[in-house]
């Protein structure tokens, strides 16, 4: 058994919690708002964001960090990717030596291009950072249903017991030392799942799902091996496997802000309406300034950016990438001359 420190209430901290209790450990869950630690508290349910998943008493929930971080065998962060350095900032005055901590959060800093490990490991030099990702809805997790994902670790060591920690019979953990193509894969989906989602909104069909996630994974994997991470990763849970969940699920939240979008709403009004967070809004412009950087084409993601910011019309964004110029699918495949 070992003592683990969740830090972020919303639906992943919350589902991952409860996972961590099932699985016999010791769980502390922190929250920065009062009034949601007092929620969790009295009705030991996640009320707007997992409803219907009972929270057991066992599990402590705190608004006072460092009682979520002293003693602890590891640390989970769930925080939304806005919120991640900021709260890696709070807690480094707690954190030992060595003290693990499995990031879960999804996302891209705009201004530095950072990862969300890159940044927790500036704010927290001392610490030992992992990341957890994959194809899994909290929804899914919260009910116990199979699911799969991948830890990524700079160490065997660190990653085999996470992966211990973590596994369980409806949760099956792999290891990986791509850190940073389990992080870009899982980052830059939310961005193609939302043109997914703007697709279902103006009513087009299965085909042109598949279209995004096929062409949506090409772009994510050129850009990704570029970066440094390795191909097998966009092929794995981490790549294509949480694309097609995102892009598929009625439970994404980032398919739903496109869908809204795809109806005529405008981004702000969607996310609202969502009422979790939309990562894919705040990766977008990264995954840009990304691909610039790196001279990589990404259509898709560029015209969600054109859609989100400059007020393009989605459809118009859908005839401007399929009138685009005729091309071969894969240039690595060429006829012999
Ligand atoms: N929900 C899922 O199914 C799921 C699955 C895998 C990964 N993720 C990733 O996990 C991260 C969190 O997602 P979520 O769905 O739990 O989001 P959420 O919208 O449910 O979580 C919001 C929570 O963030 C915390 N918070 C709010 N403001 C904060 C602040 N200023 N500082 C620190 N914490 C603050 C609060 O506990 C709040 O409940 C995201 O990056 C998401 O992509 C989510
Ligand atoms: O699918 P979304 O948009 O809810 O994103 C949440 C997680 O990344 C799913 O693994």
């Amino acid at each position: 058994m070992a003592k683990v420190g969740v830090l972020g209430a919303g639906s992943w901290g919350t589902a991952l919690a409860i996972l961590l209790h099932d699985n016999g450990h010791d769980v502390t869950v922190w929250s920065i708002d009062p009034k949601e630690v007092e929620m969790l508290s009295e009705k030991r349910e996640h009320v707007s964001k997992l409803p219907g998943v009972h929270i057991s008493e066992e599990i402590m929930i705190t608004n006072e960090m460092e009682e979520a971080i002293k003693g602890k065998d590891f640390l989970v962060l769930a925080v939304p990717s806005i919120f991640t350095r900021s709260t890696a900032a709070k807690m480094k005055p707690y954190v030992v030596d060595g003290q693990m901590i499995v990031d879960v959060a999804k996302g891209i800093e705009e201004d530095t291009l950072m990862t969300l490990s890159q940044q927790i490991s500036q704010e927290i030099p001392q610490a030992d950072v992992a990341v957890l990702s994959g194809p899994t809805h909290a929804e899914e997790v919260g009910r116990k249903l199979p699911t799969s994902c991948v830890i990524g670790a700079k160490t065997k060591k660190t990653a085999e017991y996470l992966q211990s920690a973590f596994n369980s019979k409806v949760f099956r953990v792999y290891t990986s030392p791509d850190m940073l193509g389990i992080e870009l894969g899982g980052s830059l989906k939310n961005v193609i799942a939302l043109a997914a989602g703007i697709a279902d909104g103006l009513g087009y069909g299965d085909n042109t799902k598949a279209a995004l996630i096929t062409r949506g994974i090409v772009e994510i994997g050129r850009l990704g091996v570029k970066m440094g991470g390795k191909f097998e990763s966009f092929c794995g849970l981490t790549g294509i496997g949480d694309l097609i969940v995102t892009c598929a699920s009625v439970h994404s939240r980032n398919r739903k802000a496109g869908y809204l979008m795809g109806q005529g709403k405008s981004m702000e009004e969607a996310m609202k309406e969502v009422n979790m967070v939309v990562e894919g809004v705040y990766s977008a412009k990264a995954a840009t300034k990304l691909a610039q950087k790196y001279e990589v084409p990404m259509p898709i993601v560029d015209e969600i950016n054109k859609v989100l910011f400059e007020g393009k019309d989605p459809k118009q964004a859908v005839d401007d990438l399929m009138l685009r110029e005729s091309k071969i699918e894969n240039s690595s495949l060429l006829w012999e001359e």
